[in-house]
């Protein structure tokens, strides 16, 4: 196999977020899980997303992960790698956007470009700062996130705090000057030892301009926004000689009954779920229960295989920001979300065994466990469900095809549940 941009995503479903913007921007494209087993058969792409599931685990394992990925896709042939990390900048003072970058930058020069900026999504960065959907970071449901609460929207201190190198910053003046000014910005701050710099984006354009630049580098550091501006740079090089298949030519209906499972504690989840209840049947789990004991596990598969023939069902862990406070008050913040994704993932697993080919997942963390319960190695791109969540077609799984969606715990309108399943067949 062999490809032009790769990437590395710091989680699942922010791969497939990152790999739905390279389709839509007219590369071919395909989401491993992992580094893929060299049998799998994949199809010929231009761009590879790699999934690891490194946000919330120590820094010394998600550099050694990514690096792995990095030497595995420029053997391929990547002339660019982009670490694909949240549009929310989600990490804590201890990493892992710094330390992986100061990793992967090693070898390739600086200053690295970071920006999380996604404008279609809300996320734009002005002055360094942060802003989701107009608030600035830590002003927005960021503050509660269960792993990674965000307390500062100053990009520049938060990368600072957490990178062995010198954080800089590229304004939106620079930006908005061209290429050529942000050319020009770079190597001034190049000189004065900066390392990394946080890019200021707030329209695609300024992100077209950061991919620009940034695809004459061999790294980069950011959200989907600059995976756009790679892309869009990449079509505009003329390097890419094959147009994208029709995603919805390339997945095709599936079968078998429908489920959803949620552990994403994000408002825009909590919101799609209180939506649910009113079509479909939905179980609260009891997280406590989840957490001392595997009778509420078998007593929400038994629920679901007394439902789910009669139409699609959720199931689902999430709650709201002082629910999850008082079980880690109790559990510990670690322990019970890993307790928690383990008891999502089983479930999800029950429910394949039983009949599941089309299954929603809501959550980063949560659909990173899932999936590696599942066994699925990679993902065919199909059509987008809402900004950022593609509907998914499994490749090389024992299950036979199914359709998956990966929901990013802030994505998607309140209807997304019902507007996914409308699309998987
Ligand atoms: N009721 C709950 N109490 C505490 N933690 C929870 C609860 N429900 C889910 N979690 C945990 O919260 C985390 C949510 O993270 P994630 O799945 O990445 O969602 P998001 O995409 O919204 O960030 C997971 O570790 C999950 O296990
Ligand atoms: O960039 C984004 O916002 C998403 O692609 C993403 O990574 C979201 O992460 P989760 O909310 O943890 O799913």
């Amino acid at each position: 196999m062999t490809l032009l941009l790769g990437a590395i995503a710091d989680d699942y479903t922010g791969a497939s977020d990152l790999a739905n913007t390279f389709t839509k921007n007219g590369l071919r494209t395909v989401q491993t899980i992992g580094i893929p087993d060299p049998d799998l058969p994949l199809p010929d792409v231009d761009a590879v997303v790699v999934s690891l599931k490194i946000r919330s685990v120590a820094a010394q394992e998600a550099v050694s992960a990514a690096s792995k990925a990095e030497a595995w896709l420029r053997a391929r042939g990547a002339i660019h790698v982009l670490y694909k990390i949240c549009s929310t900048f989600d990490s804590t003072d201890a990493g892992n956007i710094g330390p992986v970058t100061d990793a992967l930058r090693k070898a390739a020069g600086g200053p690295v470009i970071v920006t999380p900026a996604f404008p279609e999504t809300g996320r734009t960065v002005y002055a360094g700062h942060l802003f989701v959907n107009g608030v600035p970071l830590n002003e927005s449901p960021l503050k509660d996130h269960p792993l990674n609460p965000m307390h500062d929207a100053n990009l520049v201190r938060v990368l600072a705090r957490q990178s062995a190198g010198t954080v800089g910053l590229i304004d939106l003046t620079t930006v908005a000057g061209g290429p050529d000014a942000v050319s020009a910005r770079l190597a001034a701050l190049r000189e004065t030892g900066v390392t990394t710099v946080i890019a200021d984006a707030v329209f695609e354009s300024d992100l077209e301009t950061l991919g620009a630049i940034a695809l004459e580098a061999p790294l980069s550091t950011g959200a989907s926004g600059l995976g756009l501006g790679l892309a869009r740079a990449l079509v505009r090089s003329g390097r890419i000689t094959q147009s994208a298949q029709s995603v919805e030519d390339t997945i095709g209906p599936v079968g078998g009954l429908a489920a959803i499972v949620a552990g994403s504690c994000s408002t825009a989840t909590l919101r799609q779920l209180a939506q649910a209840e009113r079509s479909m049947p939905v179980l609260r789990l009891d997280p406590e229960k989840l957490l001392s004991g595997p009778d509420e596990l078998a007593s929400a598969v038994s629920w679901a295989g007394d439902r789910i023939s009669a139409g699609p069902v959720a199931i689902a862990a999430s709650a709201d920001p002082q629910a999850v406070g008082r079980v880690q008050a109790r559990y510990g913040r670690e322990a019970s979300g890993h307790a928690i994704e383990h008891a999502t993932s089983a479930i999800a697993a029950e429910l394949v065994f039983r009949g599941v080919r089309r299954l929603v997942v809501a959550g980063g963390e949560t659909s990173g466990a899932a999936v590696d319960r599942l066994g699925i190695p990679a993902f065919l791109i199909g059509p987008e469900i809402a900004p950022g969540v593609p509907v998914l077609r499994t490749v090389g799984n024992t299950q036979g095809n199914m359709l998956l969606a990966l929901k990013s715990g802030n994505f998607g309108g309140d209807d997304f549940f019902a507007a996914a399943l409308s699309m998987m067949h």
